[in-house]
Protein backbone atom coordinates (compact mmCIF):
# COMPACT_ATOMS: atom_id res chain seq x y z
CA UNK A 1 0.00 0.00 0.00
CA UNK A 2 2.99 2.31 0.73
CA UNK A 3 5.44 2.95 -1.75
CA UNK A 4 8.64 1.81 -1.47
CA UNK A 5 11.77 2.73 -3.53
CA UNK A 6 11.15 2.40 -7.46
CA UNK A 7 14.12 3.96 -9.25
CA UNK A 8 12.50 6.50 -10.86
CA UNK A 9 10.81 9.85 -9.74
CA UNK A 10 7.80 9.65 -11.44
CA UNK A 11 6.14 12.26 -12.45
CA UNK A 12 2.83 13.17 -13.98
CA UNK A 13 3.09 14.16 -17.90
CA UNK A 14 5.32 13.94 -15.20
CA UNK A 15 2.52 12.63 -12.93
CA UNK A 16 1.16 13.24 -9.98
CA UNK A 17 1.95 10.43 -7.38
CA UNK A 18 -0.21 8.79 -5.38
CA UNK A 19 1.18 7.54 -2.22
CA UNK A 20 -1.73 4.89 -2.12
CA UNK A 21 -2.16 4.05 -5.72
CA UNK A 22 1.69 4.97 -7.23
CA UNK A 23 4.53 3.44 -6.39
CA UNK A 24 7.54 6.42 -6.81
CA UNK A 25 10.51 7.95 -5.18
CA UNK A 26 13.34 10.26 -6.60
CA UNK A 27 17.19 9.53 -6.85
CA UNK A 28 19.38 11.27 -8.42
CA UNK A 29 21.17 9.50 -11.48
CA UNK A 30 22.48 5.59 -10.11
CA UNK A 31 25.13 5.42 -13.52
CA UNK A 32 27.89 4.59 -12.58
CA UNK A 33 27.49 1.42 -13.68
CA UNK A 34 27.48 3.14 -17.61
CA UNK A 35 30.51 5.31 -16.79
CA UNK A 36 32.54 2.87 -17.80
CA UNK A 37 31.53 2.22 -21.55
CA UNK A 38 32.54 6.35 -21.09
CA UNK A 39 35.80 6.85 -22.92
CA UNK A 40 37.82 10.04 -21.35
CA UNK A 41 37.24 13.14 -22.77
CA UNK A 42 39.26 16.23 -21.31
CA UNK A 43 36.56 19.29 -21.81
CA UNK A 44 38.10 22.53 -23.14
CA UNK A 45 35.41 25.04 -22.19
CA UNK A 46 35.26 27.10 -25.59
CA UNK A 47 31.57 27.77 -27.56
CA UNK A 48 32.34 25.18 -29.88
CA UNK A 49 32.66 22.50 -27.08
CA UNK A 50 36.24 21.23 -28.47
CA UNK A 51 36.69 17.98 -27.22
CA UNK A 52 39.80 16.32 -26.76
CA UNK A 53 39.46 12.34 -27.82
CA UNK A 54 42.01 11.08 -25.93
CA UNK A 55 42.14 8.07 -26.61
CA UNK A 56 42.25 8.22 -30.81
CA UNK A 57 43.97 11.58 -30.06
CA UNK A 58 42.04 13.56 -32.33
CA UNK A 59 40.45 16.30 -31.52
CA UNK A 60 37.07 17.19 -33.04
CA UNK A 61 33.99 19.56 -32.53
CA UNK A 62 30.47 19.81 -32.69
CA UNK A 63 28.86 20.99 -35.72
CA UNK A 64 26.83 24.52 -35.41
CA UNK A 65 23.54 22.73 -36.02
CA UNK A 66 21.06 24.88 -38.52
CA UNK A 67 18.00 25.19 -36.62
CA UNK A 68 14.53 24.46 -38.46
CA UNK A 69 11.75 25.51 -36.73
CA UNK A 70 9.10 23.38 -35.89
CA UNK A 71 6.23 25.72 -35.94
CA UNK A 72 6.20 29.54 -37.88
CA UNK A 73 7.27 31.60 -35.03
CA UNK A 74 10.00 33.20 -33.30
CA UNK A 75 13.14 31.81 -31.52
CA UNK A 76 12.55 34.29 -28.79
CA UNK A 77 9.28 33.02 -28.07
CA UNK A 78 8.23 30.28 -26.05
CA UNK A 79 8.46 27.89 -29.14
CA UNK A 80 10.09 24.79 -29.23
CA UNK A 81 12.38 24.27 -32.86
CA UNK A 82 13.94 20.61 -33.82
CA UNK A 83 17.63 21.02 -34.81
CA UNK A 84 19.32 19.34 -37.48
CA UNK A 85 20.51 16.31 -35.00
CA UNK A 86 18.85 13.44 -34.94
CA UNK A 87 20.43 9.90 -34.45
CA UNK A 88 17.90 7.05 -34.97
CA UNK A 89 14.52 8.46 -33.29
CA UNK A 90 16.21 10.87 -31.06
CA UNK A 91 16.53 14.32 -31.84
CA UNK A 92 17.72 17.87 -30.01
CA UNK A 93 14.98 20.01 -29.33
CA UNK A 94 15.15 22.97 -28.07
CA UNK A 95 13.15 26.06 -26.79
CA UNK A 96 14.90 29.89 -25.71
CA UNK A 97 11.64 30.88 -23.68
CA UNK A 98 10.24 29.06 -21.15
CA UNK A 99 10.20 31.94 -18.78
CA UNK A 100 12.97 33.32 -19.71
CA UNK A 101 15.18 30.18 -19.32
CA UNK A 102 16.03 27.80 -21.55
CA UNK A 103 15.82 24.42 -22.03
CA UNK A 104 16.93 21.84 -24.67
CA UNK A 105 15.76 18.05 -25.13
CA UNK A 106 17.29 14.79 -26.65
CA UNK A 107 14.23 12.80 -26.77
CA UNK A 108 11.90 11.20 -29.70
CA UNK A 109 9.48 12.50 -31.23
CA UNK A 110 6.53 10.95 -29.16
CA UNK A 111 8.52 11.93 -25.95
CA UNK A 112 8.76 15.62 -27.25
CA UNK A 113 4.70 15.65 -28.10
CA UNK A 114 4.09 15.20 -24.09
CA UNK A 115 6.76 17.34 -23.21
CA UNK A 116 5.25 20.53 -25.51
CA UNK A 117 1.82 19.77 -24.19
CA UNK A 118 3.42 19.66 -20.76
CA UNK A 119 4.70 23.31 -20.89
CA UNK A 120 1.57 24.92 -21.75
CA UNK A 121 0.56 26.04 -18.83
CA UNK A 122 2.04 28.84 -16.91
CA UNK A 123 3.42 28.76 -13.81
CA UNK A 124 5.00 31.23 -11.28
CA UNK A 125 8.39 30.49 -10.97
CA UNK A 126 9.85 33.39 -9.43
CA UNK A 127 10.02 33.26 -5.04
CA UNK A 128 11.84 36.66 -4.02
CA UNK A 129 15.18 36.99 -2.50
CA UNK A 130 16.43 34.01 -1.86
CA UNK A 131 17.58 32.75 2.46
CA UNK A 132 19.89 30.67 1.67
CA UNK A 133 23.76 31.31 0.01
CA UNK A 134 26.43 28.96 -1.56
CA UNK A 135 28.87 27.71 0.91
CA UNK A 136 31.81 25.08 0.67
CA UNK A 137 30.52 21.79 3.44
CA UNK A 138 33.33 19.71 4.54
CA UNK A 139 33.30 16.43 2.75
CA UNK A 140 30.40 17.62 -0.01
CA UNK A 141 32.20 20.48 -1.89
CA UNK A 142 29.91 23.33 -2.44
CA UNK A 143 26.47 23.37 -0.94
CA UNK A 144 23.51 25.79 0.01
CA UNK A 145 23.00 26.90 3.79
CA UNK A 146 20.28 29.07 5.78
CA UNK A 147 21.33 32.82 6.05
CA UNK A 148 18.05 33.18 8.01
CA UNK A 149 15.13 31.23 9.68
CA UNK A 150 13.16 29.56 7.33
CA UNK A 151 9.86 28.16 8.49
CA UNK A 152 8.45 24.70 7.80
CA UNK A 153 6.58 24.72 4.28
CA UNK A 154 8.44 27.57 2.79
CA UNK A 155 9.10 27.29 -0.67
CA UNK A 156 13.14 27.08 -1.67
CA UNK A 157 13.06 26.79 -5.57
CA UNK A 158 11.12 26.27 -8.41
CA UNK A 159 12.71 25.49 -11.43
CA UNK A 160 12.39 24.30 -14.82
CA UNK A 161 15.23 21.35 -16.37
CA UNK A 162 17.72 22.96 -18.46
CA UNK A 163 18.15 19.54 -19.93
CA UNK A 164 16.39 16.89 -20.50
CA UNK A 165 17.62 13.48 -22.11
CA UNK A 166 15.68 10.66 -22.63
CA UNK A 167 17.45 7.44 -21.11
CA UNK A 168 17.33 5.29 -24.56
CA UNK A 169 19.89 7.09 -25.68
CA UNK A 170 22.64 5.92 -23.30
CA UNK A 171 21.39 2.55 -23.99
CA UNK A 172 20.92 2.53 -27.79
CA UNK A 173 23.42 4.80 -29.29
CA UNK A 174 27.34 4.95 -29.71
CA UNK A 175 29.31 7.20 -27.77
CA UNK A 176 30.64 9.46 -30.38
CA UNK A 177 26.97 10.18 -31.10
CA UNK A 178 25.89 10.60 -27.33
CA UNK A 179 28.19 13.25 -26.95
CA UNK A 180 27.66 14.87 -30.47
CA UNK A 181 23.49 15.14 -29.30
CA UNK A 182 24.33 16.08 -25.68
CA UNK A 183 26.42 18.90 -26.97
CA UNK A 184 24.70 20.16 -29.57
CA UNK A 185 21.82 20.47 -26.73
CA UNK A 186 23.94 22.24 -24.49
CA UNK A 187 25.04 24.67 -27.10
CA UNK A 188 21.45 25.33 -27.99
CA UNK A 189 20.36 26.87 -24.54
CA UNK A 190 20.30 30.68 -24.24
CA UNK A 191 24.26 32.14 -23.49
CA UNK A 192 23.01 32.36 -19.62
CA UNK A 193 21.09 28.45 -19.64
CA UNK A 194 24.22 27.16 -21.31
CA UNK A 195 26.65 28.70 -18.25
CA UNK A 196 24.31 27.44 -15.61
CA UNK A 197 24.70 24.21 -17.42
CA UNK A 198 28.09 23.97 -17.62
CA UNK A 199 28.88 25.48 -13.57
CA UNK A 200 27.43 22.64 -12.11
CA UNK A 201 30.26 19.96 -10.69
CA UNK A 202 30.90 16.86 -12.81
CA UNK A 203 32.47 14.34 -10.07
CA UNK A 204 32.20 11.20 -11.51
CA UNK A 205 34.93 12.16 -14.82
CA UNK A 206 34.61 11.37 -18.17
CA UNK A 207 32.86 13.28 -20.57
CA UNK A 208 32.25 16.81 -19.37
CA UNK A 209 28.45 17.27 -20.35
CA UNK A 210 27.29 13.76 -19.56
CA UNK A 211 29.31 13.92 -16.24
CA UNK A 212 27.14 16.62 -15.05
CA UNK A 213 24.32 15.12 -16.22
CA UNK A 214 25.26 12.03 -14.28
CA UNK A 215 26.35 14.02 -11.54
CA UNK A 216 23.13 16.34 -11.04
CA UNK A 217 19.90 14.58 -12.68
CA UNK A 218 16.90 13.57 -11.75
CA UNK A 219 15.41 10.66 -13.01
CA UNK A 220 11.59 11.71 -14.01
CA UNK A 221 8.67 9.60 -17.15
CA UNK A 222 7.40 11.65 -19.38
CA UNK A 223 3.78 10.58 -20.26
CA UNK A 224 2.11 8.94 -17.09
CA UNK A 225 -0.71 10.89 -17.44
CA UNK A 226 -0.79 8.92 -20.90
CA UNK A 227 -0.51 5.71 -19.79
CA UNK A 228 3.30 5.59 -21.51
CA UNK A 229 5.82 6.10 -19.30
CA UNK A 230 9.37 7.53 -21.19
CA UNK A 231 12.54 7.64 -18.70
CA UNK A 232 14.30 10.72 -18.74
CA UNK A 233 17.18 12.57 -16.75
CA UNK A 234 15.99 15.53 -16.03
CA UNK A 235 18.72 18.39 -15.07
CA UNK A 236 17.83 21.57 -13.46
CA UNK A 237 20.83 23.64 -12.48
CA UNK A 238 19.12 25.77 -9.55
CA UNK A 239 18.77 22.62 -7.64
CA UNK A 240 22.15 20.86 -7.82
CA UNK A 241 23.72 22.62 -4.92
CA UNK A 242 21.75 20.59 -3.04
CA UNK A 243 23.85 17.96 -0.96
CA UNK A 244 22.19 14.89 -0.29
CA UNK A 245 21.06 13.99 3.94
CA UNK A 246 19.52 10.65 4.93
CA UNK A 247 17.16 12.86 6.76
CA UNK A 248 16.75 16.42 4.63
CA UNK A 249 15.26 19.19 5.89
CA UNK A 250 13.66 19.63 2.82
CA UNK A 251 11.12 17.66 0.51
CA UNK A 252 10.90 18.13 -3.50
CA UNK A 253 8.66 17.10 -6.01
CA UNK A 254 8.15 17.59 -10.03
CA UNK A 255 4.65 18.88 -11.04
CA UNK A 256 3.40 18.22 -14.33
CA UNK A 257 4.62 21.64 -16.04
CA UNK A 258 8.48 20.10 -15.51
CA UNK A 259 8.67 22.22 -12.56
CA UNK A 260 11.11 20.86 -10.02
CA UNK A 261 9.95 22.75 -6.58
CA UNK A 262 11.18 22.23 -2.93
CA UNK A 263 9.99 23.03 0.34
CA UNK A 264 11.12 23.05 4.03
CA UNK A 265 9.90 20.61 5.51
CA UNK A 266 10.62 21.44 9.13
CA UNK A 267 12.05 24.46 10.45
CA UNK A 268 15.53 25.65 9.14
CA UNK A 269 17.57 27.84 11.47
CA UNK A 270 20.09 30.26 9.90
CA UNK A 271 24.15 28.50 9.28
CA UNK A 272 21.77 25.21 8.92
CA UNK A 273 22.55 23.18 5.58
CA UNK A 274 19.58 23.10 3.32
CA UNK A 275 19.29 19.40 1.84
CA UNK A 276 17.54 16.81 0.18
CA UNK A 277 17.35 12.92 -0.03
CA UNK A 278 18.88 10.98 -3.18
CA UNK A 279 17.57 7.84 -2.05
CA UNK A 280 15.48 5.76 -0.39
CA UNK A 281 15.38 6.80 3.56
CA UNK A 282 13.28 3.31 4.58
CA UNK A 283 16.75 1.21 3.83
CA UNK A 284 19.39 0.16 6.55
CA UNK A 285 22.24 2.46 6.86
CA UNK A 286 24.37 -0.10 5.14
CA UNK A 287 22.09 -0.50 1.91
CA UNK A 288 22.12 3.58 1.63
CA UNK A 289 25.74 3.82 2.57
CA UNK A 290 26.41 1.06 0.04
CA UNK A 291 24.44 2.94 -2.91
CA UNK A 292 25.75 6.29 -2.54
CA UNK A 293 29.04 4.73 -3.07
CA UNK A 294 28.56 2.35 -5.99
CA UNK A 295 25.74 3.92 -7.84
CA UNK A 296 26.21 7.66 -7.05
CA UNK A 297 30.26 8.02 -6.48
CA UNK A 298 30.44 9.32 -3.33
CA UNK A 299 30.40 7.84 0.57
CA UNK A 300 27.40 9.52 2.27
CA UNK A 301 28.69 11.82 5.36
CA UNK A 302 25.35 13.00 6.41
CA UNK A 303 23.75 13.79 9.25
CA UNK A 304 22.25 9.83 9.64
CA UNK A 305 25.04 8.07 8.24
CA UNK A 306 27.87 9.32 10.39
CA UNK A 307 25.66 8.69 13.99
CA UNK A 308 27.20 6.16 16.20
CA UNK A 309 26.82 2.44 16.02
CA UNK A 310 24.34 2.39 19.06
CA UNK A 311 22.03 4.99 17.13
CA UNK A 312 22.31 3.73 13.81
CA UNK A 313 20.84 -0.18 15.19
CA UNK A 314 18.16 1.85 17.10
CA UNK A 315 17.21 3.84 13.54
CA UNK A 316 18.04 0.27 11.68
CA UNK A 317 15.24 -0.90 14.09
CA UNK A 318 12.52 1.81 13.92
CA UNK A 319 13.19 1.46 9.94
CA UNK A 320 12.53 -2.73 10.04
CA UNK A 321 9.11 -1.69 12.89
CA UNK A 322 7.80 0.85 10.14
CA UNK A 323 7.92 -1.55 7.31
CA UNK A 324 6.03 -4.12 9.51
CA UNK A 325 3.68 -2.07 10.83
CA UNK A 326 2.78 -0.53 7.47
CA UNK A 327 2.43 -4.06 6.15
CA UNK A 328 -0.09 -4.66 8.96
CA UNK A 329 -1.87 -1.33 8.50
CA UNK A 330 -2.22 -1.85 4.60
CA UNK A 331 -3.43 -5.16 5.05
CA UNK A 332 -7.98 -4.52 5.65
CA UNK A 333 -7.56 -7.69 6.60
CA UNK A 334 -4.76 -7.94 8.95
CA UNK A 335 -6.02 -9.06 12.71
CA UNK A 336 -3.24 -6.64 14.25
CA UNK A 337 -4.19 -3.83 13.04
CA UNK A 338 -5.18 -1.03 16.04
CA UNK A 339 -5.17 2.60 16.84
CA UNK A 340 -2.40 1.69 19.43
CA UNK A 341 -0.46 0.04 15.89
CA UNK A 342 -1.51 3.86 13.98
CA UNK A 343 -0.18 5.82 16.54
CA UNK A 344 3.48 3.75 16.98
CA UNK A 345 3.80 4.19 12.82
CA UNK A 346 3.35 8.12 13.40
CA UNK A 347 5.46 8.06 15.97
CA UNK A 348 8.20 5.95 14.53
CA UNK A 349 8.22 8.64 12.17
CA UNK A 350 8.65 11.65 13.51
CA UNK A 351 11.21 9.47 16.06
CA UNK A 352 13.49 8.46 13.07
CA UNK A 353 13.35 12.41 11.67
CA UNK A 354 10.88 10.96 8.21
CA UNK A 355 9.15 14.73 8.20
CA UNK A 356 9.63 14.55 4.26
CA UNK A 357 8.19 11.34 3.91
CA UNK A 358 5.75 11.75 6.61
CA UNK A 359 2.60 12.18 4.68
CA UNK A 360 2.58 8.12 3.83
CA UNK A 361 2.36 8.10 7.68
CA UNK A 362 -0.59 10.43 7.57
CA UNK A 363 -2.52 8.73 4.91
CA UNK A 364 -2.20 5.44 6.38
CA UNK A 365 -3.06 6.67 9.51
CA UNK A 366 -5.95 8.43 7.97
CA UNK A 367 -7.48 5.13 6.12
CA UNK A 368 -6.68 3.50 9.29
CA UNK A 369 -8.68 5.13 11.75
CA UNK A 370 -11.90 5.50 8.74
CA UNK A 371 -11.65 2.16 8.54
CA UNK A 372 -12.10 1.82 12.00
CA UNK A 373 -15.36 4.22 11.84
CA UNK A 374 -13.50 6.94 13.85
CA UNK A 375 -14.04 9.92 12.32
CA UNK A 376 -12.00 12.34 14.54
CA UNK A 377 -8.72 11.23 14.38
CA UNK A 378 -9.30 10.06 10.45
CA UNK A 379 -9.96 13.84 9.84
CA UNK A 380 -7.18 14.79 11.89
CA UNK A 381 -4.46 12.48 10.24
CA UNK A 382 -6.22 13.54 6.46
CA UNK A 383 -5.22 17.21 7.51
CA UNK A 384 -1.82 16.24 8.38
CA UNK A 385 -1.70 14.43 5.26
CA UNK A 386 -3.41 16.79 2.91
CA UNK A 387 -0.67 19.80 4.82
CA UNK A 388 2.33 17.38 4.38
CA UNK A 389 1.40 15.61 0.87
CA UNK A 390 1.47 19.43 -0.46
CA UNK A 391 5.00 20.00 0.37
CA UNK A 392 6.09 16.49 -0.48
CA UNK A 393 4.16 15.93 -3.43
CA UNK A 394 2.08 18.61 -4.94
CA UNK A 395 -1.14 20.32 -4.23
CA UNK A 396 -2.08 18.19 -7.11
CA UNK A 397 -0.99 14.74 -6.28
CA UNK A 398 -4.27 11.80 -6.40
CA UNK A 399 -3.08 11.43 -2.43
CA UNK A 400 -3.30 14.58 -1.64
CA UNK A 401 -6.91 14.90 -3.24
CA UNK A 402 -8.16 11.67 -1.84
CA UNK A 403 -7.35 12.85 1.83
CA UNK A 404 -9.18 16.09 0.97
CA UNK A 405 -12.11 14.20 -0.31
CA UNK A 406 -11.71 12.03 2.97
CA UNK A 407 -11.17 15.34 5.34
CA UNK A 408 -14.20 17.20 4.05
CA UNK A 409 -16.49 13.90 4.96
CA UNK A 410 -15.15 10.78 6.25
CA UNK A 411 -18.11 8.55 6.09
CA UNK A 412 -18.72 8.75 2.57
CA UNK A 413 -15.48 7.76 2.09
CA UNK A 414 -15.01 4.33 0.60
CA UNK A 415 -13.03 3.57 3.96
CA UNK A 416 -15.42 3.90 6.02
CA UNK A 417 -15.82 1.33 8.80
CA UNK A 418 -14.73 -1.01 6.64
CA UNK A 419 -12.89 -2.93 9.34
CA UNK A 420 -16.39 -3.85 11.09
CA UNK A 421 -18.85 -4.31 8.38
CA UNK A 422 -16.07 -5.78 5.75
C1 LIG B 1 24.06 17.26 -6.94
S1 LIG B 1 25.73 17.46 -6.48
C2 LIG B 1 25.57 18.42 -5.03
C3 LIG B 1 26.44 19.68 -5.07
C4 LIG B 1 27.92 19.41 -5.02
N1 LIG B 1 28.35 19.19 -3.64
C5 LIG B 1 28.75 20.52 -5.65
O1 LIG B 1 29.84 20.79 -5.15
O2 LIG B 1 28.32 21.10 -6.63
C6 LIG B 1 26.05 15.84 -5.92
C7 LIG B 1 27.47 15.61 -5.47
O3 LIG B 1 27.72 16.27 -4.21
C8 LIG B 1 28.45 15.43 -3.32
N2 LIG B 1 27.59 15.08 -2.17
C9 LIG B 1 26.26 15.29 -2.07
N3 LIG B 1 25.80 14.89 -0.88
C10 LIG B 1 26.83 14.38 -0.20
C11 LIG B 1 26.97 13.77 1.09
N4 LIG B 1 25.94 13.62 1.92
N5 LIG B 1 28.19 13.34 1.47
C12 LIG B 1 29.28 13.49 0.64
N6 LIG B 1 29.20 14.05 -0.60
C13 LIG B 1 27.99 14.49 -1.03
C14 LIG B 1 28.82 14.20 -4.11
O4 LIG B 1 30.08 14.41 -4.69
C15 LIG B 1 27.76 14.15 -5.19
O5 LIG B 1 28.20 13.50 -6.37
Amino acid sequence: MRPRQSLFLSMSAVSARALVHNPFTKEICPWTSLLSPFTPYSYAPSDEFRLLDQNKNTEWATAQPTQIPIRDHDLHDDVWIRTHHCVDEYCVYSNAGLFGQGMAVVTNPQSQRLIEQSQNSTVHIGLGEPKFRVAQIPGKGNGLIANDTIRRGEPIIASKPALLVHQGVFGDLELEDIYQLLESAVDNLPTARKASYLAQAGKMGGHRIVDILFTNSYQMNVGEHHHEAFHHYGNFPAASLFNHDCRPNLAFYIDDNLTYHTHAIRDIKPGEELTVSYLDPFEPRSARQERTRHSLGFSCSCSQCSASQKEIDASDARLRSIKRIEAELGDFNSKLASPALIEKLVALYEKERLEFKISGAYTLAALNYNLFGQAEPAQKYAKLAVEAGRLENGPDALDVREMQDLCDDPKTHWTWDLRRYG
